[in-house]
């Protein structure tokens, strides 16, 4: 498991091109027969990708959780991208399709992942959280989705977002969960941006054509810098900064938080003339 630091947004404005990709770009998020993890110090977010192929993948206990085993003190997101699969929590198997989600409670012992057909096999996104009790392991297909629809074709920014785990549906400890998903034709997302010093956030670009890629905009409003992020690369956003991207095509992204409060409307919108 890789770590990831905090940092302060006044130590921000002084990073290269080069800082800031290191600091909060997280690359090769789905590589075929592994597990990736990242563990951000912002909220102790753990976020990873999963991509079983000929045989199932376990989730590991990393030693940095000094924990018996992952979830001894943790839930878990799982998040379907690819093709169809499932994912196994202490004996019981959860069929998981593209767009299927399962919610993992703390204290489930052994969650594995596995893909039907090695030949297209699941991608699985993960996003984790410390969690203070026990919530039931929970599936939610797309359609059980809250959908939200969002933006019009002359900002370009038409899009859909479908929350999974959140306040009114699958219920959680601080975990937040869901994705968007770009009109054909519309290139922005979370514009005009926003912040929320609540909770930290972490974006997962996908379905970002091979040409192309995404222009995500981080930091404070009055001092923005850029990311040029491509398919499966994710993007940690510290709650100091605002999380917004521009592609050169239209695209989806996972969009998962954790922190004080689980208020999806809870955000402080940086108006247009405020951003630098
Ligand atoms: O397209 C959007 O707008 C989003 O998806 C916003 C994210 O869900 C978000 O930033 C929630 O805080
Ligand atoms: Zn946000």
């Amino acid at each position: 498991m890789k770590t990831r630091y905090g940092v302060h947004p006044e130590h921000f404005k002084t990073f290269t091109t080069d800082q800031t990709r290191t600091e909060f770009l997280a690359q090769n998020m789905m590589e075929a027969g592994k597990i990736e993890l990242v563990y951000s110090h912002y909220d102790r977010f753990i976020f990873g990708g999963v991509v079983p192929t000929s045989a199932a993948i376990e989730l590991p206990n990393d030693d940095d959780l000094r924990a018996d085993y992952f979830l001894e003190r943790r839930e878990l997101g799982v998040l379907n991208l690819g093709g169809a699969g499932s994912v196994s929590v202490d004996g019981k198997t959860y069929e998981l399709d593209r767009f299927d989600c399962l919610y993992v409670g703390r204290g489930s012992k052994t969650v594995s992942f596995a893909s039907n057909d090695a030949g297209a096999p699941a991608h699985f996104y993960l996003n984790s959280a410390p969690a203070h009790k026990e919530y039931p392991t929970t599936k939610a297909t797309q359609s059980d989705a809250n959908r939200v629809e969002l933006g019009d074709d002359e900002h370009a920014n038409k899009r859909v977002l479908f929350q999974y785990i959140h306040e009114n549906g699958v219920q959680s400890c601080q975990l937040v969960m869901g994705f968007t998903e770009l009109l054909s034709g519309n290139i922005w997302n979370t514009f005009p941006p926003h912040t929320h010093e609540r909770r930290m956030e972490v974006y997962l670009y996908f379905d970002v054509p091979q040409e192309e890629l995404v222009m995500h905009f981080m930091g404070q409003p009055t001092e923005t810098r850029h990311i040029a992020v491509r398919n499966f690369e994710a993007v940690i956003s510290p709650p100091w900064s605002i999380h917004s991207g521009a592609g050169t095509s239209a695209y989806r992204f996972v969009w998962g938080m954790a922190g004080e409060n689980q208020a999806f409307t809870d955000m402080d919108a940086a108006p247009l003339d405020n951003i630098r």
